[in-house]
């Protein structure tokens, strides 16, 4: 079986009646699952990032879903749905910036709604969050084909790729996203390198992308995110390949913090700038990225590094986690429907529209 089809790591694992994750924290030293058995601590898994990732966070939450409907019903049979409501609200608070979060609340929501109060709902709410689960890892294999696609059509623009923090397997349902598109194109030979910055402050990149990476024998090379410059200028960079948290009906995009720099940066080298997301990271709701929530986290991931105080004791901290790229700055959104080239709202609701514009 080709590593494109191989499952690769799970990041989540729904098994018996509960919820494993893998803890994200601990990596690349430590491969630790934890066992989840109620939603708060679903919820709680979210904002600490035991589970990060936009998609991976939905699909969580969904099974966050099943333990809380699977407790409503046993502790307040006769209300169970108020009670639910409650603990969904929980997950929903979890973290504000991936729309991924919401839409698979949503989706459970409205299975909820219909189901017969008087029936335990935990086995019809199980195979929806396991239906948006495998959803998930397919739509991924489909952005995989999509993106390696643009990728062939530009072999001339150079051999190597550029991500940012993490968008694998790690960060979803399964496979990843614009990691996704990297492991396809790599399997089909269309890419020999991929240049992955370590993405502060929590080092995604470092710790997860580069362990992904190197698990599954793909080229890669770490560097610090003040490098991009300089590798874009000096190496055969032809795409840089990020995912979304969130994707506005104008087509801009909100990522991990500096993934805005990289966008000018592709821009002022000629290197392509290709965002990779399933259609449940667009919310068409919003009209542009300035309306999208970006979180900001706590000063401890600033000036400390595993522990280490590495800087001054009081000094001031602003830690905002996402930050949004214009849909100017963007050559391509790839999603399980089909691409996007240079989004407008006309483009973006055009997608939206069709089932699959393929
Ligand atoms: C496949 S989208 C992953 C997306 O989520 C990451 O953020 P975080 O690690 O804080 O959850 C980052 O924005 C990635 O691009």
């Amino acid at each position: 079986m080709s590593s494109t089809e191989e499952k690769g790591v799970e990041a989540i694992i729904w098994r018996d009646d509960h919820l494993l994750l893998l803890d994200q924290r601990a990596l690349p030293e430590e491969e630790v699952y934890l066992s989840y058995h109620d939603s708060g601590a679903v919820a709680s898994a979210i904002t600490d990032m035991v589970v990060r990732g936009a998609p991976a966070i939905g699909v969580a939450a969904a099974y966050g879903v099943v333990l809380a409907a699977r407790e409503s019903f046993k502790v307040t049979p006769g209300t169970w749905k108020t009670t639910l409501a409650n603990q969904i609200q929980v997950l929903a608070d979890a973290r504000p910036t991936a729309v991924n979060l919401f839409w698979a609340l949503d989706k459970m929501k409205g299975v909820i709604d219909k189901l017969d109060p008087e029936t335990p709902p935990q086995d019809a709410l199980l195979k929806i969050a396991i239906e948006i689960h495998e959803s998930d890892v397919a739509a991924n294999r489909t952005m995989g084909e999509f993106g390696a696609d643009l990728i062939a059509e530009t072999q001339d623009a150079g051999r190597s790729v550029m991500t940012h923090c993490n968008t694998g397997a790690l960060a979803t349902g399964g496979f990843g996203t614009a990691l996704g598109v990297i492991r396809t194109a790599f399997e089909k030979g269309l890419i020999d390198h991929v240049h992955a910055d370590e993405t502060r402050p929590w080092f995604q990149g470092a710790r997860l992308t580069a362990w992904e990476l190197m698990r599954e024998g793909i080229p890669v090379s770490l560097n610090v995110e003040g490098a991009a410059a300089h590798i874009m200028k000096t190496q055969d960079v032809s795409w840089v390949v990020v995912g979304a948290d969130r994707i506005t009906a104008n087509g801009d995009v909100a990522n991990k913090i500096g993934t805005y720099n990289l966008a000018v940066l592709a821009l002022h080298h000629g290197v392509r700038f290709m965002v990779v997301a399933p259609t449940s990271t667009i919310d068409m709701s919003l009209e542009h990225g300035d309306d999208i929530p970006i979180e900001e986290r706590g000063r401890e991931e600033i000036v400390n590094v595993k522990g280490h105080q590495i800087a001054p004791e009081k000094v001031e901290v602003f830690n905002p986690v996402f930050d949004v790229t214009p849909a100017d700055l963007i050559d391509v959104i790839v999603t399980e429907r089909g691409v996007v080239e240079r989004p407008t709202v006309e483009k973006m609701k055009l997608l939206m529209s069709n089932d699959r514009l393929h």
